[in-house]
């Protein structure tokens, strides 16, 4: 059975493990950048990115995510975790971990729009996704490797490049797993991959 990680320093994580296993994978808080040996894949959950990234800091995450991420092994960042996934802010922020081509306004909806839900359709599936936006990031640009799975608005809301996924709602707080199928396929595929080249 494969096994997902989710970071555990801060954040909806409760809500992803539960959808993890309901999906029919196994499930682990990582705490310690030595866990990350122990899974197939990562998400990095929504939250606060300012508190998460200085918690990344102090327990040594950097390093070990970015390591992770060229073995060529999916992560999965949810709206934080999207924040801390661009390769730039806009505004005068400081990117983190530089997992993908694209450019995040944080916060980008505004107070108005706080918290919202909408039927996306994203390219892939067949029916709407219920999306829970909570004080959510955009994309305001992707690179031209950047596949693009939804936008809101004109705006874009969850992307893909290679193993690396994104979506700026919350996809484990609703019963609907479709992201989280799409993101384990993302790792049954990295790991035959793996195989194959060592086969
Ligand atoms: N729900 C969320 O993850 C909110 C993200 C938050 N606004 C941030 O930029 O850190």
């Amino acid at each position: 059975m494969i096994t997902i990680g989710v970071l555990g320093l801060q954040g909806a994580i409760e809500e992803h493990l539960n959808q993890i296993d309901s999906a029919g994978a196994q499930a682990l808080i990582v705490k310690k950048p030595s866990q990350l040996s122990e899974i197939d894949g990562l998400i990095i959950p929504g939250g606060e990115s300012t508190t998460m990234r200085k918690l990344m800091d102090r327990y040594g995450f950097m390093g070990p995510i970015k390591t992770f991420f060229d073995q060529k092994k999916p992560i999965f960042g949810t709206c934080a975790g999207m924040v801390l996934a661009a390769n730039r802010l806009s505004g005068d922020e400081k990117a983190y971990l530089e997992l993908m081509d694209i450019s995040v306004k944080r916060n980008g909806f505004g107070r108005q729009r706080d918290s919202f839900e909408a039927n996306l359709s994203i390219n892939g599936m067949e029916e709407p996704f219920k999306a829970v936006f909570i004080r959510a990031p955009y994309a305001v640009g992707a690179g031209v490797d950047v596949e693009i799975l939804a936008e809101y608005d004109n705006k874009v809301v969850a992307a893909r490049q290679e193993h690396v996924l994104v979506s700026a709602f919350h996809p484990e707080l609703t019963g609907d797993d479709r992201f989280m199928r799409l993101f384990i396929d993302m790792v049954k595929a990295s790991l035959k991959e793996a195989d194959l080249k060592i086969g």
